[in-house]
């Protein structure tokens, strides 16, 4: 949870390395982590400046609870997309066709607002020196998922992280979401969903395979 209180420009080169094995963990130098206590009483200040009151029944444990729930929805400072995708497998019995995993749910946070970011991952691959577990695809969207995020960041976090452990033939990623920042306030706009792409290998050199992918997840 460091990068929640490094400055911004620390915080850049944080996510600028990420995905790198190793480096996405967020840690090290950096303004002194608060403690608990402060966190709680940072909520408490939140609380009194939108017009509460903090001691009342109902409020008394929210600190608490909007501090655990933080530990939670930020989990991902603490992981490391490498540890996730460590274990490849290469007896697929000569497999090397695409390997498509749609849909993946994720909640995220934007990094302007802090407020939610909702929506799916699709992820293909080409497999070259083996394949992940199906499950670790999906460990590895929330790794990033779990931080503040803009949607292209997160794009691409996931797609470097995916390169590097795997080295697949080809990588396509593709992530629709629903920013609740545009839709709770600001320009007030509901349904609106925000697609991004990152194509590496023979999914950026060749549009069939592009096209090949836009059809797996669509269909
Ligand atoms: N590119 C990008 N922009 C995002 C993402 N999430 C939120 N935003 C935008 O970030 C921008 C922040 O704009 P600012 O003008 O600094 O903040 P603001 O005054 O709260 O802007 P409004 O949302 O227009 O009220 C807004 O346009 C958001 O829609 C994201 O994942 N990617
Ligand atoms: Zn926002």
């Amino acid at each position: 949870m460091d990068a929640v209180v490094k400055p911004l420009s620390a915080r850049k080169a944080v996510v600028a390395d990420a995905g790198k094995p190793g480096s996405d963990s967020v840690g090290g130098k950096g303004p002194r982590r608060p403690t608990r206590a402060e966190a709680e009483a940072a909520v408490e200040t939140l609380l009194r400046w939108i017009g509460e009151n903090p001691a009342r029944e109902g409020l008394v444990d929210t600190p608490r609870r909007v501090v655990k729930a933080y530990e939670e929805l930020f989990a991902g400072y603490g992981e490391n997309s490498a540890e996730v995708l460590d274990r490849v497998f290469e007896e697929v019995e000569g497999y090397s066709d695409i390997v498509l995993v749609r849909d993946i749910s994720f909640f995220s946070h934007c990094e302007h607002h802090m407020v939610p970011i909702i929506g799916k991952a699709h992820i293909a691959y080409y497999p070259a020196r083996g394949v992940v577990g199906l499950s670790k695809l999906a460990r590895v969207v929330d790794v990033f998922a779990r931080r503040l995020q803009t949607q292209e960041a997160l794009t691409a976090q996931i797609s470097d992280a995916i390169n590097d452990a795997l080295q697949p033939r080809g990588l396509a990623i593709m992530i629709e979401a629903e920013h609740m920042c545009m839709a709770m306030r600001g320009i007030q706009k509901q349904g609106a969903s925000t697609i991004t792409t990152r194509f590496s290998g023979v999914f950026a050199d060749d549009p069939a395979e592009q096209a090949r992918f836009m059809m797996l997840v669509r269909e």
